[in-house]
């Protein structure tokens, strides 16, 4: 049994964070471990609260599992402050793990997941060593300082992120004015890279997307896949969940984590370039 582990905040809602995480973890067969950065209180309304965990114990949680498990991957999603990152940073620095960065930042209903003022320490601190960091667009332009509205403004995006010392960088598209396809857009460090497109789904209920991506990812890299198919079958994993998506709750309901095993031979991702 491959073992992973999430460092990110708690949704009460269930349909992000760690909760997302986990239930992600638990359809690809990994057995998931939880490393929480902060509280919140959530629905699919909004965040209505959120409580940081203190640094020492969130070192413990993290220790606690480094000493008893073989972890194969490790992602993070929300890190809230500088003070936690570094921390997590700390506590990565030496290992061999591969480290999925989902840079979380800011909750749909615009509520701050990640403080300003440590905008910088994720970029400095945790990025270089990350095997993949995966932002949205908004975060890639937090990140890199860019306004981002071409596919060559993201390629100058993932060039400055590469240039931190990140393996490879998914720039996702759902933020782009396309009304037709999800494209996402995927960089090497070797220079290679590739574009990911899927149909677009009409739907409100898209709480979780950029967890459960990252989380899939995850799953994937820690059962030892090859860094391509992985991310392919990740999108494939958010593709088929926000298809089959949740109507609950009375804001932007979840997305689906079993709709995977039932459809992915079904799921078609088209591969192209990043001109
Ligand atoms: N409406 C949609 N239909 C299909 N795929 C989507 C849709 N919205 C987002 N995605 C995909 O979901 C994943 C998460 O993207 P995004 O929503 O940009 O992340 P985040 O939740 O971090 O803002 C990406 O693969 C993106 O292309
Ligand atoms: C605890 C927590 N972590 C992350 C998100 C971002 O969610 P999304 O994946 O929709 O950007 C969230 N709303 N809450």
């Amino acid at each position: 049994m491959h073992i992973v582990t999430t460092i990110a905040g708690s949704d009460s809602g269930g349909g992000a964070g760690i909760q997302a995480d986990l239930k992600t973890f638990q359809e690809l067969d990994v057995f998931g471990t939880s490393v929480i950065t902060a509280l919140t209180a959530q629905n699919t309304q909004g965040v209505m609260d959120v409580l940081p965990i203190e640094q020492a114990f969130i070192n413990k949680q993290f220790h606690a599992l480094l000493e008893d498990f073989p972890i194969s991957a490790i992602k993070t999603g929300m890190l809230f402050s500088s003070d936690i990152i570094r921390t997590i940073a700390l506590a990565m620095t030496n290992l061999t793990i591969p480290l999925i960065v989902d840079p979380v930042m800011i909750a749909k209903g615009g509520e701050t997941l990640l403080q300003q003022e440590a905008v910088e320490a994720l970029r400095n601190n945790l990025l270089p060593l990350a095997t993949i960091v995966t932002p949205n667009i908004p975060e890639a332009e937090t990140l890199t300082a860019r306004k981002i509205e071409t596919v060559s403004d993201i390629r100058l995006a993932a060039q400055s992120l590469l240039q931190l010392g990140v393996q490879c960088v998914i720039i996702k598209g759902g933020h782009l004015a396309n009304k037709d396809f999800a494209v996402d857009y995927v960089f090497f460090k070797n220079g290679k890279s590739f574009s990911m497109q899927t149909s677009r789904i009409a739907t409100k209920n898209t709480h979780g997307t950029g967890c459960t991506f990252s989380a899939a990812l995850t799953a994937f890299i820690g059962r030892q896949m090859p860094i391509e198919q992985a991310i392919v079958e990740a999108k494939k994993f958010i593709q088929l969940a926000i298809t089959h998506n949740l109507s609950i709750g009375h804001g932007n309901g979840p997305t689906n984590h079993f709709a995977y095993q039932k459809f992915k031979e079904s799921c078609e991702v088209t591969i192209g370039e990043t001109q």
